[in-house]
């Protein structure tokens, strides 16, 4: 579906702008995080909080600037917790940071109140599907990779009439420079990108401090020895031995890059690496936030995204996606290879499962 090229323009300049006040509340308390040498690895409270300030954040940007009178967010997050006896500091916390992050922009003249990110959390409450214009948002997505001092995102997308059409995806760690090749790696010190795509329009990517935009494309390799692939970093969210025997089929030859969130996607879709193989646990759903934007800033450059059978993603169906087979992305030359790879290692896997 390509759209003219003047279509949410002013959606995507919206969505660019929340997304980086959100990168920048999110930075603030995960560099308090790290410093903080008396912080539990099972304390969640930093991401709680970077969380809920992501998304109050995100919900007032988005309304304050496309001041439409039809609002819908479907998001991660809702104030029932917060809501209850003993969550007072933590609202105070996400208050006072979500204002302080809004004056550190200098464009508003906002002061919340607790109940004003109450309701602008509560926003998020949509049900999406296939009518009319959803914002779809993943606050922090990567919490395991936030809390680890490693990669996370900040992913926005719209849907309209069940198509994402627009997305953004900002990323506080990944470098600026091309990740996945050791020797390149070490010289990356600069991190902080914003990748953003519009339907018809490319993938464009600059850095969160304000770097202008440059155009990005997936890679080219035909030679699957060439390629590298992308995982998540948590063995719990994507089968890795499975990963590695299509991988191993298909004839990629370096290791896997495991690394938390759709930061993967973006990786992809500036050509860090040519598949991303993502296959969770039986019975898991997933969510519709945890890949709307990331699939737009990769197919926008260049890049396919699909199941496993080699259907296209359907965001229209609400908040998760009716998938259960997993989610394979890659380039137009290397995708047929790659789904006769994913179906014959899953055929195998049915069969070693099963009793003789
Ligand atoms: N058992 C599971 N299988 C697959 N995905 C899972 C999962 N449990 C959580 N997730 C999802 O995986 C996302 C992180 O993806 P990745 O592994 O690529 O970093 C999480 O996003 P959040 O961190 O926003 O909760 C969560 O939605
Ligand atoms: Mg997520």
């Amino acid at each position: 579906m390509a759209a003219p090229p003047a279509s949410y323009q002013k959606e995507l300049a919206a969505a660019r702008k929340a997304a980086s006040l959100a990168a920048r509340l999110c930075q603030s308390v995960q560099k308090s995080l790290l410093q903080s040498d008396v912080q539990s690895k099972a304390d969640r409270s930093p991401v709680t909080v970077a969380d809920y300030g992501s998304q109050a954040l995100v919900s007032l940007v988005l309304k304050t600037e496309l001041s439409s009178e039809s609002f819908s967010l479907v998001a991660e997050e809702d104030s029932g917790d917060l809501r209850k006896d003993g969550s007072q500091e933590t609202l105070r916390r996400i208050t006072n940071l979500v204002n302080d992050t809004l004056s550190s922009d200098g464009t508003y003249n906002l002061s919340l109140s607790e109940e004003d990110v109450l309701v602008a959390i509560d926003s998020g409450k949509s049900e999406g599907g296939p009518h009319g214009r959803h914002w779809v948002l993943d606050p922090i997505d990567g919490t395991k990779g936030f809390l680890r001092g490693d990669q996370y995102a900040i992913a926005l997308g719209l849907l309209d009439e069940g198509k994402v059409v627009l997305g953004v995806l900002a990323c506080p760690n990944l470098p600026l420079a091309p990740i996945g090749h050791s020797e390149i790696e070490s010289l990356a010190t600069k991190v902080g990108c914003l990748f953003s795509a519009r339907i018809g329009a490319g993938t464009y990517m600059q850095s969160l401090d304000g770097s202008p935009p440059s155009k990005v494309h997936v890679s080219n390799i035909e030679n699957p020895a060439d390629a590298s692939f992308f995982e998540s970093f948590e063995a719990a969210h994507s089968l890795h031995d499975l990963s590695s025997s299509i991988a191993t089929k298909v004839g990629v030859q370096a290791p896997p890059v495991r690394i938390d969130s759709q930061a993967k996607y973006g990786a992809l879709a500036r050509g860090d690496g040519a598949i991303y193989l993502r296959f969770p646990h039986k019975g898991y759903r997933e969510k519709i936030w945890d890949h709307a934007a990331g699939c737009i800033v990769v197919t926008e450059a260049g890049g396919i995204a699909t199941d496993a059978a080699g259907n296209a993603l359907d965001f229209s169906k609400g908040r998760y996606l009716d998938l259960d087979t997993g989610i394979i992305v890659t380039n137009a030359k290397l995708m047929p290879l790659l789904l006769n790879a994913v179906q014959s290692s899953l055929k195998e896997k049915v069969q070693s499962a099963s009793p003789l």
